[in-house]
């Protein structure tokens, strides 16, 4: 798997680097990435944190907007930034809305026959971008990642925690207004119904972060915010107060999963950039 490097800026002390690769998770279309690497990589091997995005998001929207590298640089994490979806799998009905096909890759391996070549993006974030990054030889300690995300990328980054490829692979999961109960919403409905051959009922035990942590016994590592002037939440797309039932529920007190409502604070990359420093803070004690 060859990385081929697009482009390098130097960034609070280290380095941002943006990769394409041809992606065999993706039915062989080019995949890009964005990895920032702090300046402690330059002598030894650094954890990751996975930041995933939004609908309608690119691997470039954490890295612009996000606020991350300040924390990031200070702590010693490398932070990569995977994109969203495939990207031109020419599939028909692909580009027909905003939250399904590009862009909109909810972070699932489809079973759907027409989906099932291209959107596999569960197995490109938590095997492929790994397999990548472990080629490369790149200075990143593979045994320390944590994961983060943001909508549809903060419901990501909660499933693959809980129920990714490999258990126990990422060893904190963050999210900023995540999706937190997506059978139960339209945007994850329309999206299951469409990527899932099982439709909504196939996704309950694998793709939706409420109730996996119903299943869930052993202790968890998990930070959530969310804005009360956040529209999508307003609309009951998010639903983070059933995730925080559901986790209180099966005995996750709240030094295990903390959920903050902040006041006022909509959907938006003012909202990310406001927190992110805390959510590297939090990712760096496990890390
Ligand atoms: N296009 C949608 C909004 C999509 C949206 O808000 N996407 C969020 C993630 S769910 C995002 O991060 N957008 C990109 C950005 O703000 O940079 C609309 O018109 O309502």
């Amino acid at each position: 798997m060859v990385l081929d490097l697009v482009s390098s800026n130097r960034c609070f002390g280290g380095e941002l680097r943006k990769y394409k690769h041809q992606s065999a998770a993706l039915g062989g279309l080019v995949a890009n990435f964005n990895l920032f690497l702090p300046a402690q990589a330059s002598s030894k091997k650094v954890p990751l944190l996975v930041y995933l995005a939004g609908l309608t998001c690119t691997e470039d929207n954490g890295a612009q907007k996000g606020g991350f590298f300040g924390a990031a640089a200070e702590h010693g994490i490398a932070v990569v930034f995977p994109d969203t979806s495939p990207r031109g799998a020419g599939i028909e009905g692909e580009d027909a809305d905003w939250d399904f096909g590009t862009g909109a890759g909810f972070y699932l391996n489809a079973t759907h026959p027409k989906f099932s070549k291209h959107y596999n993006m569960l197995t490109h974030i938590t095997m492929e971008i790994p397999q990548v990054i472990l080629t490369a030889e790149l200075p990143i300690d593979l045994t320390r990642q944590s994961i983060a995300g943001h909508s549809m990328g903060g419901h990501g980054a909660l499933t693959l925690y809980l129920a990714g490829s490999q258990p126990n692979q990422y060893k904190s999961a963050s999210a900023f207004a995540p999706i937190c109960n997506p059978i139960k919403c339209p945007w994850g409905q329309k999206a299951f119904d469409g990527y899932l051959q099982g439709g909504v009922a196939e996704a309950a035990s694998l793709y939706d972060a409420t109730e996996l942590i119903k299943k869930r016994t052993d202790p968890v590592n998990i930070l959530i915010d969310y804005g009360t002037g956040d529209n999508f939440y307003k609309q009951g797309q998010l639903l983070p107060e059933n995730f925080l039932q559901a986790a209180r529920d099966a005995g996750h007190g709240e030094s295990e999963v903390l959920v903050r409502s902040q006041e006022g604070y909509d959907h938006s990359y003012f909202f990310i950039s406001t927190f992110a420093a805390d959510h590297v803070n939090f990712h760096a004690k496990f890390l």
